[in-house]
């Protein structure tokens, strides 16, 4: 580091005070100190620093105090917060009101120049050199742009953000945007399906093996985490991760380190952990189907990507924008959209989101044998179109009768009845089986029987 760089260390312990400027000058940080804070607050009017480090308790308030001043004067400025250890509460709450990260006591100093290193990256995203990463989530509608805001505020934070939205909507879109947008852009992105990982390899994937430490461990083999070195582990389906698992997930994010499987030591890791699911995490945990603390781990901040079917103003720009890709793909002329079929996909409920989207197109731009993709050529399911916008004169009514004569017995009707009917329950409550049956009026063994018996499957 060959620029001077500047640190504010609030504490009223001079011993930590002292330790913190040592370490802080040998990796060339200039340092100056406020015992409480007050006299921190009139510094941090009066100086501009590049990173700040503030104790919990002080003899007039608290670090939190000085976390929110920072957040509304110079927000800029990176702050961690030096935390009682084992105090998660506190971490928790000081990341929420917008701390960079938190340090635990004792200091291990290990932790605390990665910590430095890391704010010193994000506080140079300032100058010319933060990412120009055009975004890469599209849509005007204002959900949309909140998301934005929170990604680009959040992608200089170290906080664990724990991402939810249905299935197709957009989480690892928002997940890698976060990662691009921050001090580790330069560094991997590594995106994990945890509900894709067989169960007797997933501690080598997340932690690495040693040559022979199994049969069949032919050779030293890394582990996600340390793969991931620098940048951002995004853990998609966290909840599909085994309880087994989870725990060594949880020990490994509190130590801030991991043990390869059949390795002597452990090694510390600096990467930030992101994690989706589409299910509905609370419920996990309140079935017993994950665990409490590792959820509070993870779940420090909250983001939500709302579904497409609630920010219908994006439709168009989202169609326009991936039947261009398409067509470049394809090295062939982008096609028209009929203004009928573009309002078929804005009445359209999209169980599937935007990937849904993207299906649909590629396959009406296949069929298609025109240059304008009509109404026919998307295919939409019927019972997926939302009647909302149609005058109700206009709304088709539904014979069973002739709609079961296109299937190939009454059963098989009766069958896709149930079935549509007990999906959309699913969808509503996020897969919460207990809720849906309370919905549906059934045990939930007889809903578990009939979701067996009707092939339906989570995925
Ligand atoms: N706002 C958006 N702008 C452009 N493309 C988008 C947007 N949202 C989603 N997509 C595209 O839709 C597809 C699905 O997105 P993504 O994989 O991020 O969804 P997901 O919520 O993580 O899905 P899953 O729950 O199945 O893991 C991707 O091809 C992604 O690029």
């Amino acid at each position: 580091m060959s620029e001077l760089f500047t640190a504010l260390i609030i504490d009223d312990e001079p011993d930590i005070c002292e330790l913190l400027e040592m370490t802080l000058n040998r990796m060339g940080v200039q340092c100056t100190t406020a015992n409480n804070v007050l006299s921190a607050k009139t510094l941090l009017e009066r100086k501009a620093f590049n990173i700040c480090l503030t104790d919990m308790r002080l003899p007039d308030g608290n670090g939190i105090d000085i976390v929110r001043f920072i957040q509304k004067h110079t927000p800029q400025l990176p702050v961690a917060v030096i935390t009682a250890h084992g105090n998660m509460d506190t971490a928790v709450e000081s990341l929420k009101a917008g701390a960079f990260d938190f340090l635990s006591k004792p200091i291990d100093l290990a932790n605390l120049r990665t910590l430095v290193k890391n704010a010193l990256a994000s506080n140079q995203l300032t100058d010319d050199t933060a990412p120009k990463t055009q975004s890469r989530l599209l849509g005007e509608s204002p959900a949309i742009k909140q998301l934005e805001r929170s990604i680009v505020k959040l992608a200089r934070s170290q906080a664990p953000v724990y991402i939810t939205g249905e299935s197709g909507s957009g989480k690892e879109l928002v997940a890698r945007s976060m990662h691009e947008r921050g001090p580790r852009a330069n560094s991997p992105f590594l995106a994990v399906n945890c509900g894709a990982i067989p169960r007797e390899l997933m501690e080598s994937e997340f932690f690495g093996h040693k040559k022979g430490s199994f049969t069949g461990a032919h050779q030293d083999k890394q582990g996600l985490f340390r793969a991931a070195e620098g940048g951002t582990l995004f853990l998609d389906e966290v909840a599909d991760l085994p309880l087994d698992m989870q725990v060594k997930l949880l020990r490994a994010i509190q130590e801030k380190a991991v043990r390869a499987i059949g390795g002597s030591a452990e090694e510390p890791f600096n990467v930030r952990i992101l994690s989706a699911t589409h299910r509905n995490l609370e419920a996990e945990v309140a079935e017993g189907n994950f665990r409490q603390d590792l959820f509070y781990r993870l779940n420090v901040i909250q983001l939500n990507v709302p579904p497409l079917r609630d920010r219908k103003d994006d439709v168009a720009l989202l169609t326009h924008h991936l039947l261009q890709k398409l067509a470049a793909d394809m090295q062939l002329d982008t096609p028209k959209i009929s203004p009928a079929a573009l309002n078929e996909l804005e009445r359209y409920s999209f169980p599937g989101n935007v990937r849904e989207l993207e299906n649909i197109l590629e396959r009406a731009f296949t069929l298609c044998d025109t240059d304008t993709i009509e109404s026919h050529d998307l295919q939409l399911k019927h019972d997926a179109i939302l009647t909302e916008n149609l005058p109700t004169s206009s709304i088709p009514v539904i014979s069973h009768y002739e709609r079961a004569l296109e299937f190939p017995n009454i059963d098989d009707y009766l069958a896709d009845i149930e079935k549509d009917i007990i999906l959309g329950s699913l969808e509503k409550v996020r897969w919460n089986k207990t809720m849906a049956a309370k919905e549906l009026g059934v045990t939930f063994r007889s809903l578990r029987y009939r979701m067996q018996k009707l092939g339906l499957e989570e995925d």
